[in-house]
């Protein structure tokens, strides 16, 4: 099939990379240029593992990209893939999808058969219908469920293993309101049931949209809960771990998602935890539950630095930060834990020495004045304290290079380094 994806980042890149890969022939729309030219010279705008060999063998040539929507008109399907972030309050702004949305609906207005319009976002229910189609419906001119459809297909990837979930999802959600939408984005699934075969859920838009925020909801409940847990196992001197790998053996608990440490971060967690607690505000309802996983994934970091405060107290002290990316796999570091750690460090009057394999230069943005290294070594060299953010695979290997801190205190916010002699070793939940 003809697909275009509106959107160009960490989801629609994939997205597209993955489709083209399926067999379809995929066109991207970004409004950045220079998006446009990587993924037209054949380089991913985004670091993900698998996608550079993807978009390297199909960019140019089965995948494309431009800065033009009137693409839209030579595709049977638009996915929209554009940003839905947290307004100041929490709630979702949907401004940039709007935009999106018009101008989709501004080329879709000139052409003449049925278009399917879906909405990958992640949007509160109604948002689809009601904001979407009625905004494509005007600039277009053309009739909701005549000239085209609307529907919502949730995405569930993470980033770090984008393309292996999107590729090899437990679940396909698709999201319609009639039998042509539906027969329509099942063709554009049908490759990847083939290849495979996840479950695929048919159900209406709103319960699509939901779907999605209840899968993040859960996700990230579980895990502050894993987290309060963890609190209480330390001041026991219980190891949290060996407790969540006993519960997790439970199939109603299951085994995954059960690490304890800094925190949930992400583009995702974050804002859409905000999102649906807004968004039940908004109807009166008080979502207790949710606002005290958003409380204690707040507390966690806090809780680090006052462990590594009952050992060396920062003020005047250089302190590595290992780890900047809010998970390991990814360049990302929005919401990152490390951002409320190194703005904690900076207030106690501490400096900061920053060590990344990939994520440096986009918090380079965030944090220009700290010191940023080369080596998770010449982090630790001559530092009077280290602590560890993100459970990159690296640090694991982490021996020796311990012996060249002032102070060899180390407050593990992953569980990744290993405790050892010759080291203050301090982990958040064990
Ligand atoms: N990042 C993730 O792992 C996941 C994200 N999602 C959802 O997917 C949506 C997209 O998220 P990301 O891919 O992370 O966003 P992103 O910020 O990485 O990428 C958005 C892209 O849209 C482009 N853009 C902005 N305005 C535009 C316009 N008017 N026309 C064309 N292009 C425009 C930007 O230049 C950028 O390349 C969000 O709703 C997010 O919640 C869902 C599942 C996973
Ligand atoms: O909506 C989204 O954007 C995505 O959000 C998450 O994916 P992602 O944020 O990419 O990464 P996760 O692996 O879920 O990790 C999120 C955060 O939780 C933390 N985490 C995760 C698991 C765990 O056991 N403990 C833990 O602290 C990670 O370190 C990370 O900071 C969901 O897992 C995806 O299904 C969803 O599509």
């Amino acid at each position: 099939m003809e697909l275009s994806i509106v959107g160009s980042g960490y989801v629609g890149t994939t997205v597209a990379a993955c489709f083209a890969d399926l067999g379809h022939s995929v066109t991207n729309i970004d409004i950045d240029e220079d998006i446009v030219e990587q993924l037209n010279d054949g380089q991913a705008p985004i670091h993900e593992p698998g996608l550079d060999e993807l978009v390297a063998e199909h960019g140019g040539d089965r995948l494309t990209a431009t800065t033009d929507y009137g693409a839209v008109r030579e595709t049977d399907a638009t996915f929209l893939a554009l940003p839905t972030p947290s307004r100041a309050d929490g709630s979702i702004d949907t401004s940039i999808i709007e935009a999106g949305a018009r101008s989709l609906g501004e080329a879709l207005g000139s052409k003449d058969d049925y278009h399917l319009v879906v909405v990958k976002s992640t949007v509160v229910p109604g948002t689809t219908e009601d904001v979407l189609g009625s905004i494509i419906e005007d600039a277009s001119n053309e009739s909701r469920g005549e000239d085209f459809d609307v529907a919502m297909n949730p995405e569930f990837l993470r980033e770090g293993s984008a393309v292996e979930d999107f590729l090899g999802p437990d679940k396909v959600v698709l999201g319609t309101e009639n039998e042509r939408a539906n027969e329509r984005l099942s063709a554009v699934f049908e490759p990847l049931v083939e290849s495979s075969a996840p479950a695929v859920v048919e159900t209406g838009i709103r319960e699509a949209e939901m779907i999605k925020y209840a899968n993040n909801a859960f996700l990230a409940t579980k895990v502050s809960l894993v987290n309060e847990l963890g609190n209480i196992c330390k001041e026991y001197d219980v190891d949290a771990y060996e407790v969540m790998d006993a519960i997790g053996l439970d199939d109603r608990i299951g085994e995954r998602f059960l690490r304890s440490g800094v925190g949930w971060g992400g583009s995702c967690f974050p804002k859409d935890t905000a999102a649906l607690v807004a968004a039940a505000h908004e109807k009166g309802y008080e979502p207790s539950l949710v606002e005290a996983a958003i409380e204690v994934n707040e507390k966690q970091p806090k809780r680090l630095l006052e462990l590594l405060e009952d050992h060396v107290p920062p003020q005047g002290k250089r302190i590595a930060v290992l780890g900047l990316a809010f998970k390991p796999g990814t360049d990302d570091v929005r919401n990152s834990r490390a951002i409320p750690v190194i703005e904690a460090l900076q207030n106690r009057g501490a400096t900061v020495v920053a060590y990344d394999p990939v994520a440096t230069e986009n918090m380079r943005e965030h944090f220009p004045d700290i010191e940023y290294v080369e080596s998770a070594t010449a982090a630790l060299d001559g530092a009077d304290g280290a602590l560890v953010v993100t459970d990159w695979d690296e640090f694991a290997a982490l021996d020796d290079e311990f012996e060249s801190m002032t102070d060899p205190v180390v407050v593990d916010g992953r569980r990744i380094v290993e405790r050892r002699e010759g080291i203050t070793y301090e982990g958040l939940t064990w």
